[in-house]
């Protein structure tokens, strides 16, 4: 038996104050977000219809920290080796109606592969309550073939973590209105490990000389 696509639910992820900020916050500004690109930067609508806002400012910096705090009790029940985090990458997404991510992975390759290689993603959900919006779980795919997708619904407060080389999607959302009180918000955020030495900056292999 092949494992189901490893992850794991991070309820109550933040605490009630912040969080409620947080979505405030995404709420306020709306009019910010724009077209949400593929992994490597490329615009396609047709995989993914959806906003992305990609500086969070400050409430970024806070995020960070919490994602690293739980880093070392996350990796091992996502079956990931201990690493040590170069950096953490923050940006919030919000989709309406329509809007959708299909299958991809997160981990940057091929010509895209950076030096510091996303290792885990932590997505946080966020939306007014009740929920104005249907649909928009997260399919996430297990790596081998004897157990079926795992749908993650996205719940106010909730993050689920996963493998950020774990193939997932976000399945179509419904909703009546694009108004800020009508999106399905999630910040990403995505740890990053140093790549292994012999690669340069831009992702190529260094030349043997
Ligand atoms: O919003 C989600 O559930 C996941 C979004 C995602 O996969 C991405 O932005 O790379
Ligand atoms: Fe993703």
């Amino acid at each position: 038996m092949t494992p189901r696509a490893p992850h794991v639910l991070l309820p109550g992820f933040l605490e009630p104050g912040p969080r409620d900020d947080l979505l405030a916050l995404l709420r306020s500004r709306r009019a910010e977000f724009e077209a949400g690109r593929l992994v490597g930067g490329r615009l396609d609508a047709g995989i993914r219809n959806g906003l992305a806002l990609l500086d969070l400012d400050e409430a970024a910096q806070a995020l960070r920290d919490r994602a690293l705090r739980e880093l070392p009790a996350l990796a091992p029940r996502l079956g990931l080796p201990a690493f040590t985090p170069e950096e953490v990458e923050v940006q919030a997404a919000a989709y309406g109606d329509g809007g959708h991510y299909d299958r991809h992975i997160d981990t940057f390759v091929g010509e895209h592969a950076a030096a510091a290689s996303r290792v885990v993603t932590i997505v946080l959900y966020l939306h007014v309550l009740p929920k104005r919006f249907g649909g928009g779980a997260l399919r996430l795919f297990p790596i081998g073939g004897d157990h079926g997708p795992v749908d993650v619904e996205p719940e106010h407060g909730q993050a689920v973590a996963f493998p950020s080389f774990l193939a997932h999607q976000v399945m179509p959302v419904s909703c009546s209105g694009d108004g800020p009180d009508d999106l399905r918000y999630a910040v990403n955020i995505w740890i990053r490990r140093q790549a292994p030495a012999g690669h340069g900056r831009d992702g190529k292999l260094a030349s043997v000389t």
